[in-house]
């Protein structure tokens, strides 16, 4: 199934700085939207639902995933996070370049739902940086940030299943890379559709 948009997949371990990095592409790029997961995760920090997330209950979860309500769906830190059908179709419908900030493992199912999803895994530029980073935004409590650390190094070892890697270690050079990826995207899709159109004026096919 094609995407009809572009559809920009980010995934990092926890801590590597890709919220920081999606919110501030957005806040550039307007024709990027967000698509808003599901989490049994509570709150955090300033969290808002219906912003960062939509926050609900484990039955809630189930229902959904029994009603078949998730394009994809993880079980992530001890937590369950999903991206809704709904969500999606939401973006879908405005036909935006849609970013979904999603685990390793969502992002190979949304790889083979959409193959022409774009994925992008954000790598911070050493260990101690990263549990420092996450130290820093203190979000989380000490257990929870050694659970996530432990995650980390089998979430980075699927970096190479990626299409792009970015090294977040300064944070504009970072975001200018994550601007290219996009900008080269939508250049590529544009000049599908405008060899397609040729084509079809050559062929005369309206
Ligand atoms: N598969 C999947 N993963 C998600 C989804 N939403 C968030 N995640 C991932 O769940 C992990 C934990 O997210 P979060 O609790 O916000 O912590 P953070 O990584 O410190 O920002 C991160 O890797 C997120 O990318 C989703 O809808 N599906
Ligand atoms: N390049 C960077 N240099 C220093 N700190 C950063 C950088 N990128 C992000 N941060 C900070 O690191 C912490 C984790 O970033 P965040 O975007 O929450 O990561 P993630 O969403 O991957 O868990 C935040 O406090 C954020 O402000």
């Amino acid at each position: 199934m094609e995407y009809p948009g572009n559809l920009f997949v980010v995934a990092a371990p926890s801590g590597a700085g890709k919220s920081s990095l999606v919110k501030a592409l957005m806040e550039l790029d307007s024709r990027v939207q967000p698509s808003v997961s599901h989490t049994t995760r509570a709150p955090r920090g300033q969290e808002v639902h219906g912003r960062e997330y939509y926050f609900v209950s484990q039955d809630t979860f189930d229902q959904m995933v029994l009603q078949g309500g998730f394009v994809e769906w993880a079980q992530v830190h001890g937590n369950r996070y999903g991206t809704s059908k709904q969500a999606l179709e939401q973006r879908i419908k405005q036909g935006a370049d849609v970013i979904l900030e999603i685990d390793y493992q969502g992002a190979i199912q949304v790889k083979r739902i959409f193959p022409n999803a774009v994925l992008v895994f954000i790598l911070p530029p050493s260990w101690e940086e990263l549990r420092s980073r996450l130290e820093r935004r203190a979000e989380d409590s000490a257990d929870v940030i050694e659970v996530r650390l432990q995650n980390a190094a089998n979430e980075m070892a699927h970096a190479k299943e990626f299409d792009f890697v970015i090294i977040n270690e300064l944070f504009e050079r970072a975001l200018f890379d994550l601007k290219a990826i996009v900008h080269a995207q939508r250049l590529k899709y544009a000049a599908q559709r405008n060899a397609r159109s040729d084509t079809f004026r050559a062929l005369n096919i309206t």
